[in-house]
């Protein structure tokens, strides 16, 4: 089951795995005549009622392919107004042949009467809100005629995510469907067919361009980096990456004897200093009304150091939050047996998911199994830092294969980490997981041709905006 959203970033991921949409357009369009031969006979009379988006450019397509038949294609509307080029081709080709294909403005001119099998492609899972005109009078038409009705991915009118309508919607016995079922179908009465169209594994499995549409709407929120002691460049990294990857604010809380240093290397951040030179348990309670009281995302751990009292502190802080929290580095040991309300990503190196009780792979794509039996043992998500990311909420488990080998200098897991929390104001745990670690690798790509080897985590927080925001295709 896919809904709507992931159904596009499928799609543009496709597209990146060098599967062109034109192309999946070309195999949706066969299974549409496929299914057409299911139902009807050589020489039935067939009406194509197309919309002006993609759904209406599949349908186009399986004219082509069904040259035994006798088809008239209705285009609601004028064909300048197609909303694609890929569905305007499609069009273009049928009108330059010798198709029966007429645009057509007013609805109540649809010639239905005598047709056996109606192909409703007026509107997929572009749908919004009630159907307007002329597909609302269409969609009336085509219910009251007596002719079978094959819907193109979804039949119109109806939200695939939800299965409901706001107004009319066309009243199909078959659904084609495309990839994988809509959730929307499953209450429908009629019958569905779900049709591999060629989408590569890989665009589901790796996170890539198309995950990015999520997150690129207002990212706000702000970010609050518990980090900083015996070293201080790892919380200001992480500080600044939020920054860069959305956050509004950026507060970094760390012991007074480094805050200025801290705030030395960067103006945008605000620092809280505590007293004391390292995190305590006694920091613990303010640390929390602080956090849940702004509703931070928190980042737990840059450069924290691994003092028992201060696993001590992070295994008291996320006790008693509960809040979104990335977990990284030192913070990472007070993860496993932990009792807490918090939703956590956690972000372990190769040495750090071994010490969680994960797997100690140099490929970690051979185990995401393992990673995946993990992130469900602890609840919450991993994201396991490696040549490859795996990152797995215990049911769902992405790859990203963007970054180079100049990242494995120190801070980038630093700059990760910020990223994550930046996105996490915005979006939902594995998300921000999965979006992050691609992110992060492709900020450091943006570098690579540059700086090479010399790359230094620092240089990454100036490609981080143009690796969410920038051209998908760089
Ligand atoms: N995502 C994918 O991987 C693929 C999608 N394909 C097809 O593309 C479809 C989605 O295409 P689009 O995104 O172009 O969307 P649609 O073709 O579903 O609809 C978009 C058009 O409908 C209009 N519209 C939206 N709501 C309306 C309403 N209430 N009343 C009247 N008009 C309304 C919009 O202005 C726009 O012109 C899918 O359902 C499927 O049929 C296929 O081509 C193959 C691959
Ligand atoms: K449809």
């Amino acid at each position: 089951m896919i809904s709507a959203d992931r159904m596009a970033a499928v799609d543009r991921n496709a597209e990146a795995l060098g599967v062109p949409r034109k192309q999946l357009m070309e195999s949706s369009g066969n299974a549409i005549a496929r299914e057409v031969r299911e139902i009807a006979e050589p020489g039935e009379k067939i009406v194509v009622v197309a919309g002006r988006g993609n759904n209406g450019g599949d349908a186009f397509v399986a004219v082509r392919f069904l040259e035994e038949y006798d088809v008239t294609v209705h285009l609601l509307g004028r064909a300048e107004t197609i909303g694609t080029d890929i569905a305007r081709e499609n069009w273009e080709a049928l009108r330059q042949s010798e198709y029966d294909a007429t645009e057509v403005t007013d609805s109540r001119n649809l010639d239905l009467p005598g047709c056996d099998l109606v192909v409703d492609a007026m509107l997929g899972t572009g749908v919004t809100g009630a159907l307007r005109e002329p597909e609302a009078t269409a969609a009336e038409q085509i219910n009251d005629s007596d002719a079978a009705v094959l819907a193109v991915d979804v039949p119109s009118g109806i939200n695939a995510d939800t299965g409901e309508a706001d107004g009319t919607a066309v009243e199909a016995d078959r659904v084609v469907t495309f990839h994988d079922t809509k959730p929307g179908l499953a209450d429908l009465d009629c019958d569905v067919t779900v049709t591999d169209i060629g989408i590569p594994s890989g665009a589901e499995k790796f996170v890539g361009p198309g995950d990015l549409h999520g997150v690129r709407g207002d990212v706000d929120g702000r970010a609050f980096v518990i980090g900083g002691g015996p070293y201080t460049g790892a919380p200001a990294l992480a500080g600044q990456a939020a920054l860069r990857a959305g956050a509004d604010l950026s507060f970094v809380s760390a012991p007074d004897t480094v805050a200025g240093e801290i705030q030395g290397y960067a103006e945008d951040l605000i620092v809280q200093p505590y007293e004391g030179d390292r995190l305590t348990p006694e920091q613990v309670d303010g640390l929390v009304e602080t956090a849940e009281s702004y509703d931070d995302t928190v980042v737990l751990g840059p450069g924290l150091g691994n003092a028992d009292e201060t696993i001590e502190a992070a295994v008291q802080f996320l006790e008693s939050f509960s809040g979104r929290a990335v977990v990284d580095a030192d913070a990472l040991p007070a993860v496993p047996d932990l009792d807490t309300d918090a939703t956590l990503v956690c972000t372990p190196n190769r040495k750090e998911l071994a010490e969680l009780g994960g797997p100690k792979a140099d490929d970690l794509r051979e185990v995401t199994d393992e990673i995946e039996t993990l992130a469900g043992d602890l609840g919450h998500v991993v994201l396991a830092k490696g040549a490859t990311d795996v990152i797995s909420d215990g049911e769902r488990t992405r790859v990203v294969r963007t970054g180079n080998t100049g990242m494995k200098v120190g801070g980038t897991g630093d700059v990760l980490a910020g990223i994550v929390a930046g996105l996490f104001g915005t979006a939902d745990a594995f998300d921000s997981a999965c979006v992050g670690s691609y992110v992060n690798g492709r900020a450091g790509d943006l570098l690579y041709d540059e700086y090479g080897e010399g790359l230094l985590a620092s240089d990454m927080l100036e490609t981080v905006p143009r690796a969410i925001w920038g051209d998908d295709d760089e």
